[in-house]
């Protein structure tokens, strides 16, 4: 069965639309007949999709888009509520290379990331399942004389709920909308921390995009099979049978490959393979001291962006 956007969408995404599509012809001085006419759709039925009222297709979508010289997704989304230089950035970002973006988003960072004096210390732990963000985070703190917090376990307090429970009750959307409560909450309380964060914080971007501007953040990683042989090792229900054991497999190796980017965003990596828990303990504070000094030579650049 055909879905429409308008049947899996909120009626206010149909409303977006219609408004979107309404400016971009608006703007190019275009009539709803001459629209009508170069997209190929029924005047009654783009007048429909301009009130918010219409089913509207992907294809009908990609037509209307075609006509007005858009990209399908400026019809879907709320760039303009950002102004009109949100608009230009963006067309600006896509021309720049993989590299040159690396260097803006470093250069859009670099008075963020400048310890000031007397910001409190925050160290975030980010990494897949079995990487050893729970068991380190405790030990390191510690080592550290600052205090420790397990995000999951933060959210299982806001919900007032198990982890299993806020997955099968509010979904994957809910837990992560709980995530990002919590987290703008650690951040604002201003004190030093070392957090555990949930291997998939790094999948939300906004929530990935706030801990990376204000934790130091410390990526703990190893080979897909060593996190499966140390989730295996917790004897956890979900992998119970073999076919889940298959499944799980599957899975942490899927979620490797399609997190890998974004987890080596973080501003530091270790290889926790064969290494105990002490010798990590040391070689993360050494990372983290290592990247202290690093941000602390690292003079806010008064000069424009040049790109
Ligand atoms: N460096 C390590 N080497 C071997 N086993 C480890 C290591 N770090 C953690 N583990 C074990 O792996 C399992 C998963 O660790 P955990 O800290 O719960 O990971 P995470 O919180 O990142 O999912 C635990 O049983 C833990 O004892
Ligand atoms: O990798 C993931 O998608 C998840 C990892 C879990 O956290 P841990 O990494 O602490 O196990 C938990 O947040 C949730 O089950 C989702
Ligand atoms: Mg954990």
């Amino acid at each position: 069965m055909a879905e429409t956007m308008q049947e899996a969408c909120a009626p206010d995404l149909s409303l977006r639309i219609g408004q979107r599509v309404r400016a971009c012809r608006a703007a190019r001085a275009m009539t709803m007949k001459q629209l009508a006419g170069e997209s190929g759709i029924s005047l009654p039925y783009l007048s429909r999709v301009e009130k918010g009222d219409g089913n509207v297709s992907v294809a009908v979508l990609s037509k209307l888009a075609m006509a007005l010289g858009v990209e399908i997704d400026s019809l879907i989304s709320e760039h303009e509520r950002f102004g009109a230089d949100y608009a230009l950035i963006v067309e600006l970002l896509k021309r720049q290379s993989p590299q040159q973006l690396k260097e803006i988003r470093g250069m859009l960072l670099q008075h963020a990331q400048t310890p000031q004096a007397g910001a409190p210390r925050r160290i975030a732990l980010v990494g897949l399942r079995g990487a050893g963000k729970s068991t380190l985070g405790p030990l390191l703190a510690q080592h550290l004389g600052i205090p420790f917090t397990e995000l999951n376990r933060e959210v299982e307090r806001e919900a007032g709920l198990s982890l299993d429970l806020v997955f099968s009750l509010y979904g994957q959307a809910g837990f992560r909308r709980l995530e990002r409560r919590c987290l703008d909450r650690i951040v604002a309380s201003n004190a030093p921390v070392v957090l555990a964060t949930g291997g998939g914080i790094v999948v939300e971007t906004s929530t990935y995009e706030v801990l990376l501007h204000s934790f130091q953040t410390v990526w703990l990683h190893a080979a897909p099979q060593e996190h499966f042989r140390r989730v295996m090792a917790q004897h956890d229900a979900r992998i119970a049978t073999p076919q889940l054991r298959d499944e799980a497999m599957r899975n942490i190796e899927g979620a490797m490959h399609a997190r890998r980017q974004a987890y080596a965003l973080a501003h530091t990596h270790v290889d926790t393979t064969n290494k105990s828990v002490e010798h990590l303990v040391q070689e993360v504070a050494e990372a983290l001291q290592g990247l202290t000094q690093a941000m602390a030579q690292t003079q806010p650049s008064s000069e424009a962006l040049s790109f």
